[in-house]
Order: structure tokens, then sequence, then C-alpha cells
């Protein structure tokens, strides 16, 4: 395209001026379209009843403590981290300190956000069995307030 067809094509889109109620609507569909996703991640986020978890025991989480297979215990609940060791704030290091573990007091002590807490749903697998829980009574009850 040469100069002057540059020049004449910037002139015509200089003349088209955005109308208030254009500009009202683009602001509308993309408030609506900030919701759906803002109420899609909340969906998915969202807590997963007991019948969707598995009951894993403290033996078979022990197994999966490496880099390629990292699953922790918090809050009685059994994570795999695998795919998150790479996007940790705080580091894959301290999550494979505690690979095939309980992490429960090391996440508490660091002080984690509601971000963090939201963001471990995510990674849910399973829970532990009544016998083996410490946070949680057998019959589902919670002991401290998570
Ligand atoms: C699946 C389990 C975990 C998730 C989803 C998670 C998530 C996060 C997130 C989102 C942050 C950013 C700060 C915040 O929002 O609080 C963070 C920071 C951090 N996490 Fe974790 N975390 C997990 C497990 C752990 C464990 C077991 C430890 C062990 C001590 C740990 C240690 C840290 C540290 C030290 C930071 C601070 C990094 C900094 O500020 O430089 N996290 N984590």
């Amino acid at each position: 395209m040469d100069l002057v067809n540059l020049t004449v094509r910037s002139l015509k889109l200089g003349d088209v001026k955005p109308s208030r109620e254009n500009f009202l609507q683009v602001e509308r569909d993309s408030i609506t379209e900030r919701n759906d996703i803002i109420g899609e991640r909340k969906c998915r986020l969202k807590e997963k009843s007991h019948d969707e978890l598995r009951i894993i025991n403290l033996a078979e989480v022990a197994w999966h403590d490496t880099p390629d297979d990292c699953w922790l215990v918090i809050y009685d609940y059994v994570y795999d981290c695998t795919e998150f060791l790479n996007n940790h704030p705080g580091g894959q290091d301290i999550l494979l300190e505690h690979a095939g573990r309980d992490a429960t007091l090391a996440f508490i002590s660091t002080g984690h956000s509601a971000v963090a807490n939201a963001t471990l749903e995510r990674y849910k697998i399973g829970e532990l069995p009544p016998e083996e829980r410490l946070f949680r009574t057998p019959n589902g009850l919670k002991i401290s307030g998570f």
C-alpha cells in the first residue's frame, strides 16, 4: 500500500466517530464476558464433594515422592502437585521436601493467602481414611477452622 492510499485510509478512519452508545455496549459486553470467566473459575474451584473424593492412605501417598509424581497431604486431603511444581511461587524444592508426606504444618506456617488455599482445590485428588486424619474427626467434623 502506497503513502497516498494509507493517508486516505487513515482520513476515512478518522471520520468514524465512536458513538457513546457503541462505547457503552462494548463496555457492557466486556463486563459480561469478564463475569462469565470469573463464574467459570469459581465453579472450577468449587470444593469437591466427598463422593467425588477417593480415600487414599498415607502408605499410598508415600509412593508419590518424585518430581514426576508429587503428592502432598494438607488438612487430611491428598493433592497431586506434580503439575504445580514449576508454578509454585515458593519454588518446587520446598514442595519436593514434603513429597509423599503430610505438609500441613509447613503449609500453615508459611502463612499462605486465601488465593493459595483456593488454588489447593484444583489439585485435590482424595482424602485420608478417617483413622489417619489429624484435622477432621471420623464423622467429618472439622477440628480446626480452615
Ligand atoms: C499444593 C500446595 C500449595 C499451594 C497451592 C501453594 C500455593 C502458594 C501460593 C499461591 C503462593 C504465593 C503467596 C500466597 O498467595 O500465599 C505460595 C507461596 C509460598 N509457598 Fe506455597 N503452596 C503450596 C504448598 C506449599 C508448601 C507445602 C510449602 C512448604 C513450606 C510452601 C511454601 C511456600 C513459600 C515459602 C512461599 C512464599 C514464596 C515467597 O513469598 O517468596 N507452599 N504458595
